[in-house]
């Protein structure tokens, strides 16, 4: 007598809360949920093999997570020995405890306070978990190009960026696709190689995107659905950054930047006094921006619309005297 279908499943059930019950007591996460909705995520994809890793023309709406559709890598849930593995190869090395330890944003997409939690790798180990995906140099001068004009990517090390370029996935979508479904999981971040796509919010057009163009950082920066839709309005390619790598790059920068900056916040008289959450908050706002050597960086009157602090160098203040003449007032 075959056996009912249902004994199958909670067999595959059982396994499945198994593997995650043992995962949970591996990583002993900190955000519960959102570790269970990336394990679950993560399983997925071993769903759709055999299916083609490009479009094969699902709706996204078909499936909550359209995701696995597309994708073919697995997010990281390393094995105890894994783990273990690990441990022996970073011994000396140390931790980087930020990577887990990260701050809360305010998404104002749904405005709640999201988590970004503990999913994520480390980004030198980038490469091997993501072989390298051959593209001619034009293409990665175009990605390079429009990851150093993005207000994310445009401070990351030039060792990461040539990284995220390297395993960038070709993704190509046919005339009408509905490459991202408003309210649904983010999987990719996506730059435009041919074709153009609309951007809708709630139905309504509101940017379109061609070749340089990027999206998609949206929901995997703050764990949120979908903002917008984005339908190919031509035949598209695309390169897609998988969510994993890109919070691990996004937030290694993050974590690198901020420890830069608070140490030097801390050396500033006027910052001493200050609580450690409100140095953080001005060290994840700080921008580095260059000047050269004569170059006015504000000038007496003007409106005052940045505060700056000198990380390195040497500037000179002046002062207009009644008569229109420059006083050398204060050197730094
Ligand atoms: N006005 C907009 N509102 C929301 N998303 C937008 C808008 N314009 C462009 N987008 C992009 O559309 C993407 C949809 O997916 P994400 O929410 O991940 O990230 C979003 C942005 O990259």
């Amino acid at each position: 007598m075959s056996q009912p279908v249902f004994t199958n499943t909670i067999k595959e059930y059982d396994t499945l809360i198994n593997e995650l019950t043992t995962q949970i007591n591996i990583n002993k996460p900190e955000n519960v949920v959102q570790f269970c909705f990336d394990f679950f995520l993560s399983r997925l994809p071993n769903e759709s093999k055999g299916i083609d890793q490009e479009y094969v023309g699902i709706h996204p709406s078909d499936t909550e997570i359209q995701t696995s559709v597309f994708e073919t890598k697995q997010p990281y849930f390393p094995t105890k020995e894994q783990l273990e593995h690990e441990e022996k190869e970073e011994e000396g090395e140390e931790e980087d405890n930020e990577l887990y330890n990260l701050p809360q944003f305010k998404t104002h997409i749904q405005n709640r306070r999201i988590s970004v939690s503990a999913e994520s790798m480390q980004p030198k180990k980038l490469k091997s978990f993501h072989p390298e995906i051959p593209k001619s140099k034009v293409e990665q001068a175009m990605i390079r190009d429009s990851l150093s004009a993005h207000f994310l990517f445009k401070t990351i090390e030039e060792e990461q960026r040539e990284q995220v370029i390297g395993i960038m996935q070709q993704k190509t979508f046919p005339e009408g696709a509905r490459v991202i479904e408003q309210g649904a999981a983010g999987d990719y971040f996506y730059i435009v190689s041919s074709g153009t796509l609309d951007c809708l919010v709630d139905g309504q057009k509101v940017l379109s995107y061609e070749r340089g163009g990027s999206f998609g950082e949206l929901a995997l920066m703050y764990n949120a659905p979908r903002a917008a839709t984005l339908v190919a309005t031509s035949p598209a390619v695309l390169w897609a950054l998988d969510r994993i790598s890109f919070r691990s790059v996004i937030m290694e920068s993050n974590a690198t930047k901020r420890s830069m900056h608070e140490s030097f916040l801390r050396e500033v008289p006027l910052f001493k006094s200050m609580e450690t959450a409100e140095i953080h908050k001005i060290a994840d706002a700080l921008e580095p921006v260059r000047f050269e050597d004569g170059q006015v960086v504000l000038k007496q009157d003007d409106p005052g619309d940045n505060f700056y602090l000198i990380e390195e160098g040497k500037a000179v203040f002046y002062k207009t005297a009644p008569d229109g003449s420059q006083q050398k007032n204060l050197h730094y």
